[in-house]
């Protein structure tokens, strides 16, 4: 069964038509990437998935369930692009908080709170306020955030922006290690080399799926040898 389909979506705000005809399906226990430039529409097109914007064409599903769907919502973990975190509160409460609308009874809050903080490695600084930290530890935080109710399907918009080299490639080893748990993972980048990690990609540009595959397939279906010129001459290029 498809984890996540999307069939014939369109959108626009005001008179800027941001996605036209997208389809799409993923597969159980993938790790999908959506690939393109700025303003393409993959953060517009991960919030249908998501539930918390509805298209004004189309439909999308997580597994049988057409979205938006509040019951579905509690199956999926969702890391937005900018971090919706409480300054004031130190990272415990600020988990405290998602695990409570989660609704995670207190123990298991308590434990699971510590096992995310430890996968991200803010570990020792649970208790310290969000103003102090720094802005990849913040994504880090939000990461944990969206691990916290062990969803099956893991929605991440950019979560590797403002993050170092080393912890990025760290973070990718969390990924394959959560999909090799069974989790599905959709990511959004417009990093080439970050492109080529996942099983299969859409490449995004001006709100159409200019192209669906493996990095491998879309390399060799293009006659090309990265991704990136794989981009180009499905006709990514801009202007
Ligand atoms: N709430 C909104 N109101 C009006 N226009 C919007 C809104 N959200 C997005 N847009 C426009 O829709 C287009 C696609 O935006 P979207 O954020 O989906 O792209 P993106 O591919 O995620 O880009 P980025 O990589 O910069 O996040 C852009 O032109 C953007 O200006």
């Amino acid at each position: 069964m498809d984890m996540v389909h999307v069939k014939d979506v369109a959108h626009s705000f005001g008179r800027e038509e941001v996605l036209k005809e997208v389809n799409l399906s993923i597969q159980e226990g993938e790790i999908f990437g959506l690939l393109g430039p700025s303003g393409a529409g993959k953060t517009t097109l991960v919030k249908m998935i998501v539930g918390i914007l509805e298209a004004d064409q189309g439909e999308a599903w997580v597994k049988d369930v057409k979205m938006p769907s509040l019951e579905q919502m509690k199956v999926l973990g969702y890391m937005a692009q900018s971090d919706a975190l409480y300054n004031e509160l130190s990272a415990r409460e600020n988990l405290d908080f998602f695990g409570s609308i989660y609704g995670l009874r207190t123990k298991k809050r308590k434990q699971r709170i510590e096992e995310v903080m430890n996968i991200v490695d803010l570990y020792d600084h649970l208790d310290k306020p969000v103003q102090k930290y720094s802005g990849g530890m913040k994504r880090r935080l939000s990461l944990a955030a969206a691990l916290l109710h062990e969803p099956d399907l893991l929605i991440l918009d950019e979560p590797t922006v403002g993050i170092d080299p080393i912890l990025r490639q760290s973070i990718w080893n969390e990924l394959k290690r959560w999909q090799q748990n069974g989790t599905t993972i959709i990511v959004t980048t417009h990093v080439m080399d970050e492109a080529g990690k996942c099983d299969r990609l859409a490449m995004l540009r001006d709100g159409y799926v200019i192209a669906t595959g493996s990095p491998k397939e879309l390399r060799e279906k293009s006659h090309t040898e990265t991704i990136e010129e794989a981009f180009l001459a499905y006709g990514g290029e801009k202007g």
